[in-house]
C-alpha cells in the first residue's frame, strides 16, 4: 500500500498552498502539495483562538486526530498527519477529487436508485469497519461525506465520533434531521454511545439520497416530535425494496434496527451493487 507523507514531523514550509476548497464551522480547507514528494492533499487549518471559545471543540479536534489517524478504509477520508504553530492547528487530509457529496445531491436534487444503493453500500462497509473498531461516527449526514475521483464516497469529519463507551458531555449543533430518537429523548444517555445510532442515520441518509430531503424535515420542534415517533412518509414512487430497507433502519428501538451485515445483504443493495446482478440485468434488457 502506498504510504505517502511518511515523515513524522511536518511543518507548514513543507507545503505549497493552493486554492481554498471549503470552510466549515471551525476552520478552512486548502488544496496543498507536499514539496518533496509532489503529493497532493487537503490541508485543514483550525485557529486555536476559535477552538478555545468553541466549548470543548479543542477536545473534539484531538479526538478527530486520534481516531481518524488510525483508520484505513477506502470509504473513510485519510488523515495523514498533523502539526501546529503558535496560532493554528493543521490537519493533513486526503484530497477528495470530486468534493462534497451534498453539493452533488443538491445539484441532482436526488440520486437514481442504483447510485443511492452504491453509496449506501459503501457507507455500510465503512460503518462496519468503524464499529468493529468500536468507533461510532454519530454525525452521518451528506455534509460530512466527500467524493473521490472515481465517484467513491469518503466519510470525513470525525469531530463527533467517539470510542464506545464514552462519558462525553455532548452539545449538539447543526441540523437535527439526522439525530436518532435516543439522542432526542432526554433521560439515560447510555444509548448515545451505542453503535446503533449510526444505523438510524444511515436510514435517514438513504431516504435523503432517494427523495432529496430528509424524512423528518420540518420546524425544529416538529422535527424532534416526528423523529421521536419515527413519523415519516415514503413517496409511493420509491421502489418497494428501497422502502423496505428505510423502514428497517428507521426503527425507534435501536436493537431492532437492521444490522450492517444485513444491510449489505439486503435485496435493494444486492440488486444494484453485485456485479453479476448488473451484468444479468443488462443481459435481460438486451434480450428483450
Ligand atoms: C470543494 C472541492 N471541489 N473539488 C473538485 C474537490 C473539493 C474538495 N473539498 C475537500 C475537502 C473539504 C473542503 N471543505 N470541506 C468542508 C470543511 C471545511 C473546513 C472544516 C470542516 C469541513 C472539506 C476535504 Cl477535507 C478533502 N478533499 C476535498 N476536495
Amino acid at each position: 500500500v502506498d504510504v505517502p507523507l511518511v515523515p513524522k514531523q511536518f511543518h507548514l514550509g513543507m507545503f505549497e498552498i493552493g486554492r481554498p476548497l471549503g470552510k466549515g464551522k471551525f476552520g478552512r480547507v486548502y488544496l496543498a502539495k507536499e514539496r518533496s514528494s509532489n503529493f497532493i492533499c487537503a490541508l485543514k487549518v483550525l485557529y486555536k483562538s476559535e477552538l478555545q471559545h468553541g466549548g470543548g471543540v479543542e477536545k473534539q479536534v484531538r479526538r478527530e486526530i486520534e481516531i481518524q489517524s488510525n483508520l484505513r478504509h477506502p470509504n473513510i477520508l485519510k488523515l495523514y498527519g498533523h502539526f501546529h504553530d503558535s496560532k493554528r492547528i493543521f490537519l493533513i487530509l486526503e484530497f477528495a477529487g470530486k468534493g462534497e457529496l451534498y453539493k452533488h445531491l443538491r445539484r441532482e436534487s436526488r440520486f437514481p436508485e442504483w447510485k443511492a444503493a452504491q453509496y449506501i453500500a459503501q457507507m455500510a462497509s465503512a460503518l462496519q469497519y468503524l464499529h468493529r473498531k468500536h468507533v461510532i461516527h454519530r454525525d452521518i449526514k451528506p455534509e460530512n461525506i466527500l467524493m473521490g475521483i472515481h465517484g467513491e464516497i469518503k466519510i470525513s469529519d470525525f469531530g463527533w465520533s467517539v470510542h464506545a463507551p464514552n462519558n462525553r458531555r455532548a452539545t449538539l449543533c447543526g441540523t437535527l434531521d439526522y439525530l436518532p430518537p435516543e439522542m432526542i429523548r432526554s433521560g439515560s444517555k447510555d444509548n448515545w454511545y451505542n453503535e446503533k445510532v449510526d444505523l438510524w442515520s444511515l436510514g435517514v441518509l438513504t431516504y435523503e439520497f432517494l427523495v432529496g430531503e430528509a424524512p423528518f424535515e420540518d420546524t425544529p420542534i416538529m422535527t424532534q416530535k416526528r423523529i421521536a415517533r419515527a413519523d415519516m412518509t415514503i413517496p409511493e414512487w420509491v421502489s418497494k425494496e428501497a422502502k423496505d430497507i428505510i423502514k428497517r433502519l428507521l426503527v425507534l428501538d435501536p436493537d431492532k434496527r437492521l444490522p450492517l451485515e444485513e444491510v449489505l445483504q439486503h435485496p435493494w443493495i444486492i440488486k444494484h451493487c453485485v456485479k453479476g446482478e448488473r451484468a444479468a440485468n443488462r443481459e435481460k434488457a438486451l434480450s428483450k
